[in-house]
């Protein structure tokens, strides 16, 4: 299941609503309302939800136990504030928003929501997750940026498993609009639901996973692709910079406009994803079978076609190439690859 929540160039309809209700009869500020926000762990991946935070115009609250975190944290947001403040930042929203608590405690007291991002280390993530939940006021939600640890896994030891839900961010999370959203099985689908639409309200595009997707969706497709480029450059088969030219110029540029299903669909010409398969079916057996292949049977064949004319949401083929030769044009554009006269330098 996945939405897309608002540009995130687009602060207005992101800021937090101050004209709706607080609270639910329950007690729990509906995702909309969140005004206070606390993130522990303040590294790469928190420091950058941080400043993702303010410039959405929260109220947030962080802590990390090394020395000199607080600076440090300072010093990244700093870093990040004059691109945060040309793509535009919420109404209110302000760097000096942020408070460094000096314990994890003080840091979760009057929070709405947490997001984790310390160390990935299952026993660390265990024990911090269970504090986390003694710290923070009932029924709010407990999200962990953990990049592949299945949820179950790390909800063990908490008295209060069922908010816990892993929020899998793209660095820097300030940028990249991704969030993937998952529970455990101890997990309560409400709290699930909750985090997918407060990450919406928060500017985020959201992927929300049913089931314990193993790698969740898009890291998976990540490790995928960076098993074989490992594989090659140990066997002497690509540089480093063969694989990263072959992304950067290569089909990445096609990727930031459309994903692989649609993509390949329009490697099938005007026959689409069931030409693509038909034509290039047999000669993907031999790779495929390398790398330990689904079997392309009925049903897959079947998914993947029709997957493409849902994604494709009424979009002839032709609009789909003009789209994407479009924003490929962007792309060059926006990354600095353009000549003068238009080109690709
Ligand atoms: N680096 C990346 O590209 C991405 C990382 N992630 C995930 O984000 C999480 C954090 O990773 P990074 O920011 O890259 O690591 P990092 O090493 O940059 O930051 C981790 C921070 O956690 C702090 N810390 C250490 N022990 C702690 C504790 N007990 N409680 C709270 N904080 C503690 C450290 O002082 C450090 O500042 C991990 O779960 C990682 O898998 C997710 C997406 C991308
Ligand atoms: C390298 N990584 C596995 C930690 C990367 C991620 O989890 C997401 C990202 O930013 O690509």
């Amino acid at each position: 299941m996945t939405t897309k929540g608002p540009l995130m160039t687009s602060p207005e309809k992101t800021s937090p609503d101050p004209t709706s209700p607080k609270t639910t009869s329950s007690g729990i500020t509906p995702p909309e309302n969140v005004r206070r926000v606390a993130c522990v762990g303040a590294g790469v991946i928190g420091g950058g939800w941080v400043a993702h935070f303010l410039a959405r115009g929260y109220d947030v609250t962080a802590w990390d136990p090394a020395p000199g975190a607080a600076q440090k944290l300072r010093r990244l947001v700093d870093a990040a504030w004059p691109a945060l403040t040309s793509l535009g930042l919420a109404e209110g929203a302000s760097a000096d928003r942020l408070t460094v608590a000096a314990t994890l405690e003080q840091a979760v007291a009057d929070a709405e929501f947490v997001q984790e991002s310390a160390p990935e280390k299952l026993d660390l993530k265990r024990d911090l997750l269970a504090r986390l939940d003694a710290a923070t006021p009932p029924g709010v939600v407990i999200a962990s940026s953990t990049s592949g640890y299945p949820m179950t896994d790390m909800q063990t030891t908490a008295a209060d498993p069922s908010r816990l839900v892993v929020g899998h961010p793209f660095n820097p999370p300030y940028l990249i609009p991704l969030v993937e959203v998952v529970g455990g099985e101890r997990t309560d689908a409400a709290a699930v639901a909750w985090a997918a639409r407060f990450y919406e309200s928060a500017g985020k595009s959201v992927i929300t996973m049913d089931n314990e997707v193993p790698g969740f969706i898009a890291n998976r497709l990540q490790e995928a692709l960076w098993r074989e480029a490992l594989h090659m450059v140990a066997n002497g088969e690509a540089t480093v910079r063969d694989i990263d030219l072959s992304i950067t110029e290569g089909p990445g540029l096609r990727w930031a406009v459309m994903g692989p299903m649609l993509t390949f669909a329009l490697a099938g010409g005007e026959g689409g994803m069931a030409h693509m398969l038909d034509h290039f079916g047999p000669s993907l057996k031999s790779p495929w079978t390398r790398l330990e292949a689904p079997e392309l049977d009925t049903e897959l064949y079947d998914a993947v076609v029709t997957g493409c004319d849902e994604a494709a949401g009424g979009r002839t083929i032709a609009d789909l190439v003009a789209e994407r030769d479009q924003g490929v044009i962007e792309v060059l554009r926006a990354t600095g690859r353009l000549g003068r006269e238009g080109g690709a330098r």
